[in-house]
């Protein structure tokens, strides 16, 4: 399959580029090259496909439940025991509208930590996505637990074959607060020994700090260094309530930081991320979204605003967290923090790309087209979506959206009732 898109923007320039396979084979102007499928690109801009680098995807399923709640009270009152009753099916039709919503705002990876890796699984294969799938590792400090979750990950790492390249496994620890050192050695060691990241919420509460020096003596990061959990592998998300000596701490072991702007304000989780401290210290910062009750959808350019302007508002300062470098965390941090070639467009990078759509008020005019995207746009602005060299979404339309939309209700009000 091979895919010409003619006479797009890309950097201020209009251009031409082909793609091969799941590959940018060539960038110029005027191609010469015979291509299956040629796409017009007048009126567009084209841009890597974002990576959304912290996500529950089936959680789309408790969009609108439970909501304007602190953290530990939503995931205990409302959010966990309705996790209790998830079928395969529900894991099934909430991730693929998590793809589809992905897809429609221009997103083409995602890190995701959810119940019933398969059920996810399937449904990222159909829908032609890229994403880090996490198998969640819970024991709440009890050794048959612990036992439980590692059977389990062996499992789902020698099932992770039987699925295209598109889908790559991670362990996936919840968090410090539910999960026993015991079992993140394990998992450090298990990780090391396959060679996979490891997903871990971390540092996301004030609430979890004091519980932290309490339980361990020690805040959160200086309590995965102690076990040894810190090194290239580890991504953590949220990362809100960390001291300079504990950014350098990540900085020297390389240990990648996901931002979560919506959820961190719609919890009341905090805003103080330290962003620039960490970009500076040589942290790679990645943005996402987290699950859909907690944000309450999956756009990744609403994210990048929301990203920005909270960075400005808390610091008090118009210059932090400009555009270009929100940008560049929603895409090539991404992709760079899971060693993928993707989020920049350049030959020889995987073809995930989205081609935006410029006749809308939001890019008129179009002085700056990073600062249209990031402070005027949001995921409607997403004409087209190309991931591995396919199309999944054209003219804004993704093949089998409306039973995707149907079926999630359907499951959706039965789980939950209707709100
Ligand atoms: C291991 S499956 C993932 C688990 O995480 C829960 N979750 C969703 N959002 C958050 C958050 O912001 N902090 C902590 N835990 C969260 C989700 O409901 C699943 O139970
Ligand atoms: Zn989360």
């Amino acid at each position: 399959m091979s895919i010409l898109i003619k006479g797009v923007l890309l950097n201020d320039a209009v251009t031409d580029v082909y793609i091969e396979k799941k590959e940018i084979k060539q960038i110029g102007t005027d191609l010469q090259v015979q291509a299956d499928q040629v796409i017009d690109g007048k009126r567009k801009a084209l841009i890597p496909g974002m990576v959304n680098a912290h996500t529950h995807a089936a959680m789309t399923l408790f969009r609108g439940f439970g909501d304007d709640m602190p953290l530990m009270p939503w995931l205990e009152q409302k959010i966990w025991p309705n996790e209790a009753k998830l079928t395969r099916e529900d894991v099934y039709w909430g991730a693929k509208l998590a793809c589809l919503e992905m897809i429609k705002s221009g997103t083409t990876t995602f890190f995701d930590m959810y119940h019933k890796f398969e059920a996810t699984a399937d449904a990222v294969e159909e829908m032609g996505l890229r994403t880090l799938l996490s198998g969640a590792c819970f024991d709440h400090f009890k050794p048959e637990l612990a036992e439980r979750s590692k059977r389990e990950n062996e499992r789902l790492i020698a099932e992770t074959d039987k699925y295209s390249e598109r889908i790559q496994y991670s362990v996936g620890p919840h968090a410090i607060y539910t999960v026993s050192g015991e079992l993140l050695q394990w998992i450090h060691g298990f990780a090391a020994e396959h060679s996979v990241p490891i997903h871990l919420h971390l540092a996301e509460t004030e609430g979890e700090v004091q519980d932290s020096v309490k339980q361990f003596g020690l805040t959160p990061v200086r309590y995965l260094h102690k076990l040894g959990l810190l090194s290239p592998r580890l991504i953590i998300a949220h990362g809100l309530y960390i001291d300079d000596d504990e950014i350098s701490m990540l900085a020297d072991h390389g240990v990648k930081v996901v931002h979560n702007p919506a959820s961190n304000m719609k919890l009341a989780s905090g805003i103080q991320f330290k962003f620039s401290e960490m970009r500076k210290a040589g942290v790679t910062v990645a943005l996402g979204t987290d699950g859909c009750s907690s944000s309450n959808n999956l756009d990744m350019i609403e994210a990048m605003k929301l990203a920005s302007l909270l960075g400005k508002a808390w610091r008090k300062d118009p210059e932090a967290v400009p555009a270009g470098e929100i940008f560049q965390a929603a895409t090539e941090a991404g992709a760079s923090a899971i060693g993928l070639k993707a989020g920049r467009i350049a030959e020889g990078y995987l073809a995930d790309l989205c081609l935006v759509d410029l006749h809308i008020p939001a890019f008129t005019p179009n002085h700056n087209f990073i600062s249209n995207l990031v402070y005027a746009a949001n995921g409607s602005c997403v004409d087209t979506v190309i991931c591995n060299g396919k199309i999944l979404m054209q003219d804004k339309k993704v093949p089998g959206e409306d039973e995707i939309m149907e079926q999630t209700a359907r499951l959706a009000y039965k789980l939950v009732g209707k709100a």
